[in-house]
């Protein structure tokens, strides 16, 4: 477990052609990794931020034919899509193959350019699909025989306090939308949500857009194609290593939040102010500042629940805020920055959720390494005269050292193995054992009830004939028998369901 601040980028974008109309003045300057706002208009101020980094997109770009916005020349602060992802997003799949589970969600006012970031528009690709790009370029990197990976997507957007599975048509979908769950193996998930597998990332691409047909879209007064919902991709990478004929799992989750444009919506600004009042109770809670008792109010929107893990949680997670750069935005751009400034006080606790047999594989994957290290790149081959075949500068002595020191921690990793294996194999066994005792008393307790209605039917027959002669002396002790025999009864059935319920096992 290692304790990893979230990751805060502040990016403030063009003009639109309705500031522009308006001659707007831009109240935006960045520096570095500072971000500062004046307030032009002469109002609350100026104010000033640091975060992992400020992305200036403002100016100084250039446009091709195909639409694709770069830096004007090599003097330009403009910060494209490249170079986003270059510095930011490409810490997403970094940490999904170290084993990380990951989130980056975008954040800020409406039609700030959180899509444009996430999605991209045009040739101008976003994070989203570079992310997949990236992630499949990787695993056609990969030449290890031992290795292969699974890939499955998700696709959900949140609108009304509804989560919507975005891979399934809307007139398919169950009333009501889907529920967030939470389980120790699965952590936060939401339960039934379609994934599909994809190998490729045209799979993805194809599989984005289907998903993408079927959100709620509307406009808002600053963004004609704003998205009336958050909209969530998610990403299950699984590396799959086998060793020793034993498959190792390293799964990685990867979240990627396009959150909703807020003006004028009620459900949409709720679900907003939930995520900033969850970023202040956490960053109070890092400052130690959170009153005694106080819970973190993830429960307040279907989106804070849903990203539970990504803050204050287990994932390593990016938070990508956009910003106008028009001083009319002042007021909005001003809680963005604040916002943004409190998230960066968030600690997550990052764990790498490998099952054991992928650890001991990895170990001696590293072990290996180190030795070819060692032996400067010469392998272990023992022959070749005194420096070992020339080349290395590693005495005969210092290398048949290393190499039994090789041999005796690949058996100490093979002997872990084999204790892991026979570890699972004794609990197997326990768990059959446990069964077959369960079975074998079930069984007992079928033989016994079968007994006394075996009395009971043959004493209500021994009535029957002696009721049929008239014979009531005998009747009468036939009937005494099987009340007797049907109190038993009664009594063993309700002396095992006392048991059972008070949680004993018989
Ligand atoms: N960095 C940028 N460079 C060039 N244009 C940008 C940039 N960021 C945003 N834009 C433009 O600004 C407009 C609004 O951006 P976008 O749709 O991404 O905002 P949004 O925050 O996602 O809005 P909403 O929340 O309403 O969905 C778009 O036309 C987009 O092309």
């Amino acid at each position: 477990m290692s304790d990893s601040a979230v990751r805060v980028a502040v990016r403030v974008r063009p003009f639109n052609q309705r500031e522009k109309g308006l001659d707007a003045v831009c109240c935006i300057a960045m520096a570095g990794p500072t971000t500062t706002i004046n307030d032009v208009d002469g109002g609350t101020g100026e104010g000033t931020f640091t975060f992992d980094y400020s992305f200036w997109s403002h100016d100084g770009f250039s446009v091709n034919d195909e639409g694709l916005l770069t830096p004007e020349d090599g003097n330009s602060p403009y910060a494209d899509q490249k170079k986003i992802f270059d510095c930011l997003g490409v810490e997403v799949p970094n940490n999904a193959w170290t084993g990380y589970h990951c989130c980056l969600f975008a954040y800020g006012q409406t039609g700030a350019g959180k899509s444009y970031s996430m999605v991209g528009f045009g040739p101008n690709k976003g994070i989203i699909p570079t992310t997949c790009e990236d992630i499949f370029r990787r695993i056609g990197e990969n030449h290890d025989p031992a290795k292969h990976f699974e890939v499955t997507i998700g696709m959900l957007e949140i609108y009304n306090e509804k989560i919507q599975d975005l891979l399934i048509h809307p007139n398919q979908r169950t009333k009501g939308g889907l529920e967030v769950r939470e389980s120790k193996q699965l952590g936060i998930y939401v339960q039934d949500l379609t994934k599909r597998a994809v190998n490729s990332y045209e799979a993805i691409e194809d599989l984005v857009d289907e998903g993408m047909a079927n959100r709620t879209i509307a406009s808002t007064h600053m963004n004609a194609t704003s998205s009336r919902a958050n909209t969530v991709l998610i990403i299950e990478l699984t590396q799959v290593t086998t060793y020793a004929g034993k498959e190792g799992r390293k799964p990685s989750v990867i979240t990627l939040v396009d959150p909703a444009g807020s003006e004028k919506d009620e459900q949409i600004n709720k679900s907003m102010s939930a995520l900033r009042n969850v970023i202040s109770a956490l960053a109070d809670k890092a400052s130690g500042k959170l009153k005694k008792g106080q819970l973190i109010p993830y429960r307040d929107s279907k989106l804070t629940r849903l990203l539970q893990n990504a803050l204050g949680g287990s994932s390593k997670t990016i938070m990508i805020c956009a910003v106008s750069p028009a001083s009319s935005n002042y007021e909005e751009t001003l809680s963005t920055l604040q916002c943004a400034d409190r998230a960066k006080k968030i600690k997550n606790h990052a764990e790498i959720d490998e099952d054991p047999t992928e650890k001991l594989f990895n170990l001696l994957k590293k072990e290996n390494e180190r030795l070819k290290a060692l032996l400067g790149g010469q392998g272990v081959a023992t022959g070749g005269g005194p420096n070992g075949g020339g080349g290395s500068d590693v005495s005969e002595t210092e290398r048949m050292r290393i190499v039994e020191d090789h041999k005796k921690e690949i058996a100490a990793i093979e002997k872990a193995l084999e204790e892991e294996e026979a570890a699972k194999q004794a609990a197997e066994r326990a768990k059959k054992a446990a069964r077959d005792e369960g079975l074998r008393r079930f069984r007992q307790e079928m033989d016994r009830i079968r007994a006394l209605i075996q009395t009971l039917e043959s004493q209500v027959a021994g009535n029957d004939a002696s009721l049929t002669v008239g014979d009531l002396s005998v009747a009468e002790g036939h009937t005494r028998r099987g009340g007797d025999c049907l109190k038993e009864a009664v009594n063993y059935l309700s002396n095992k369901h006392t048991t059972h319920a008070g949680g004993g096992v018989r």
